[in-house]
């Protein structure tokens, strides 16, 4: 395959107060298996409009996304939602963890809702590849932001993705847990 990702005339506008504010335009790129990318722009320009249609979160005012082959725009939301799950790891800027779970039972979420297995001890083999075995038992709230970031990623990771995603990967630094090289292609 020559790409994992293929944008094409990708354009985004929202409604605001009955007023079109145009985000993305024509927007072109593509994606080789096995590279990491960064898309780079000011506070406010559409990196995460644009990460969210790339994953297939969000539908596109015009244009196409490819994903691993797959046309996103001519599938249903469920059909999205499955694609997503078989090939998406997403971080989100925010890391949308439920803080009324801790650390372990965020990362067992997507597991028992894959209905597999085992899902304690693997999410638990998860939150150590991240180096957070033993913060399992905190709540969001009682973990860093670099800290809560990992659980995030532990979480993207528990689908075993073919594209992980990373909305602001860089704003938590941490040399001594970089990212686990079971990832193919990652896009930021
Ligand atoms: N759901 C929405 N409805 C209306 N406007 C939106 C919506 N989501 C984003 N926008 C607008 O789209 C523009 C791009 O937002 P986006 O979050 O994609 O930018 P960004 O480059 O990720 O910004 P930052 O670096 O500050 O996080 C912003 O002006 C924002 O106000």
């Amino acid at each position: 395959m020559d790409s994992i990702l293929k944008i094409s005339h990708l354009g985004k506008s929202y409604q605001n107060a009955g007023r079109a504010l145009v985000v993305l335009d024509d927007i072109n790129f593509s994606i080789s298996p096995g590279s990491t990318n960064a898309i780079v722009g000011p506070s406010g320009s559409g990196k995460t409009t644009l990460l969210g249609l790339c994953a297939g979160l969000d539908r596109s005012t015009t244009g196409s996304v490819e994903l691993n082959g797959i046309a996103l725009d001519k599938l249903t939301e469920d059909e999205r939602a499955e694609v997503r799950n078989r090939n998406v790891g997403f971080i989100f800027q925010n890391f949308q963890l439920l803080p009324t779970l801790t650390a372990l039972e965020n990362v067992m979420v997507p597991l028992e809702l894959r209905g597999e297995k085992n899902i304690r001890p693997c999410a638990l083999e998860l939150l150590d590849k991240v180096g957070l075995a033993d913060r399992g038992h905190h709540y969001p709230l009682q973990l860093s932001g670099g800290e809560q970031q990992r659980v995030s990623l532990a979480r993207a990771l528990s689908n075993q993705p073919k594209i992980l995603f990373a909305d602001e990967p860089v704003c938590y630094g941490d040399v001594d847990h970089p990212v686990p090289g079971q990832i193919d292609h990652w896009v930021s």
